[in-house]
């Protein structure tokens, strides 16, 4: 169905809160400048930001331009500058990583509690394609979520269930300007690539609006899987920081099993990505196995799950190995065989390798607390129980 200028001024009234002050994440491309005058035409208070990621020698002059165009209409609006040195990888992921961070914080500084930003269903279908292209499961081409939460703030994307040539038709129907990110049509981009490929699939009837469903439809049954996941995750035992993985686990679906231990390593670890699917692959076969392994930071060791003694890190955000809430004075740093040969460990029942991953407060070569092991005065415990991480979305 065409979306027509009611129902696209009807999808921001439905998909935003009405009654607080919304941040709209203004690129001054043709999306969001079209999420920005429908929010006005919605009747929503809005303010906006826009990102200089000095990527392009026109970057300034853009945000410069972006912000004149906000002042006219009388909206209050801030440039957030991405200060960054030489950049090496994927450059495109760290930019999106910062923009998302500067944002956020221009919006907890504003009060704002609600970012809307503009992706479009053509978004949700370049998305699909290219979660297609590294053979990704279920959550991986389920598409982007109408809403997540960053840093404290909200973000919503109002805009799923319009197309991008609707968005522009609509500007173009108002006089509205729109500028054009040369980038989007620059084929080292996986995205660019993947929109050039969905005209080429429309003679086979594949259009954006169908692939969004298709992203729909799966995001339903992930969902639905994830309530499994959820219950299944009583088989997993949590005690000093480590999960101990229950008979019952061996007798869960494949999938059910891949998606905890993908939680677990993520509750352990902590990192940025989820491993490469080939090596959680192996590390299940291994599980299944009865075989020690290790993937990404974790361990696999005679059913259970622990942290990796050399991927422990330091004391960041206030947190021991960015999970351990940890009190008491001293160093804080694994016991380690050296820590286990000073505190009677035995008496926690629980095995050496999992008590040699926890914190130990130490002062030099001297063990102050093992607080997992019940040693000295100081506490340790992890600051989000497994059962509350990750098993929920
Ligand atoms: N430089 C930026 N400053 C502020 N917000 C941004 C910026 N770049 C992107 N966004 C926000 O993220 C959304 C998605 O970004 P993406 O890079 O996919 O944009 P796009 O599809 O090119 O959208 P647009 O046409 O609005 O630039 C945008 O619609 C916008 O809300």
């Amino acid at each position: 169905m065409p979306v027509t200028g009611d129902r696209l001024v009807g999808l921001l009234r439905d998909g935003l809160p009405a009654g607080e002050v919304i941040g709209v994440a203004l690129s001054g491309g043709g999306d969001s400048t079209a999420l920005l005058h429908l929010c006005l035409a919605a009747g929503l208070r809005v303010e906006a930001v826009t990102v200089d990621h000095r990527l392009r020698a026109e970057s300034a002059a853009e945000a410069a331009g972006v912000a004149a165009a906000c002042a006219a209409l009388g909206l209050r609006h801030e440039v957030r500058v991405w200060e960054h040195g030489a950049l090496a990888g994927n450059v495109m992921d760290a930019a999106r990583r910062a923009r998302m961070a500067l944002v956020a914080d221009w919006a907890r500084g504003r009060g704002i509690g609600c970012v809307a930003l503009g992706h479009t269903r053509d978004d949700q279908a370049e998305t699909l394609l290219m979660g297609l292209a590294r053979s990704a499961g279920l959550t991986g081409l389920s598409g982007m979520r109408p809403g997540f939460a960053l840093d404290g703030v909200r973000f919503l994307r109002p805009l799923l269930a319009a197309g991008r040539a609707e968005l522009r038709d609509w500007l173009r129907g108002r006089g509205i300007p729109w500028v054009d990110d040369p980038s989007n049509e620059d084929a080292r981009y996986q995205r660019v690539r993947a929109r050039r490929a969905l005209t080429a699939l429309e003679p086979l009837g594949i259009t954006a609006a169908g692939l969004a469903t298709v992203a729909g439809n799966l995001a339903r049954a992930q969902a639905a899987l994830a309530l499994q996941v959820r219950a299944a995750g009583r088989h997993l035992r949590e005690a000093a920081g480590a999960l101990q993985l229950g008979p019952e686990f061996r007798d869960e679906p494949e999938e059910i099993r891949r998606q905890l231990v993908l939680a677990a390593v993520g509750w352990l670890a902590g990192a940025d990505y989820p491993p490469r699917a080939a090596d959680l692959a192996r590390f299940l076969a291994a599980m299944r196995e009865g075989r020690d392994a290790t993937l990404a930071g974790c361990r696999h060791r005679r059913g259970w799950l622990l942290r990796e003694a050399r991927a422990l890190r330091g004391i960041e955000g206030g947190l021991w190995d960015g999970r351990w809430r940890v009190t008491g004075a001293g160093e804080v740093r694994a016991l380690g065989d050296a820590g286990l040969r000073l505190c009677d460990w035995r008496a926690t029942g629980l095995p050496r390798a999992v008590m040699a991953v926890t914190p130990g407060l130490w002062q030099g070569d001297r063990l102050l607390a093992a607080p997992a092991a019940g040693f000295g005065a100081a506490t340790a415990t992890v600051a989000r129980p497994f059962h509350l991480f990750g098993l929920s979305d």
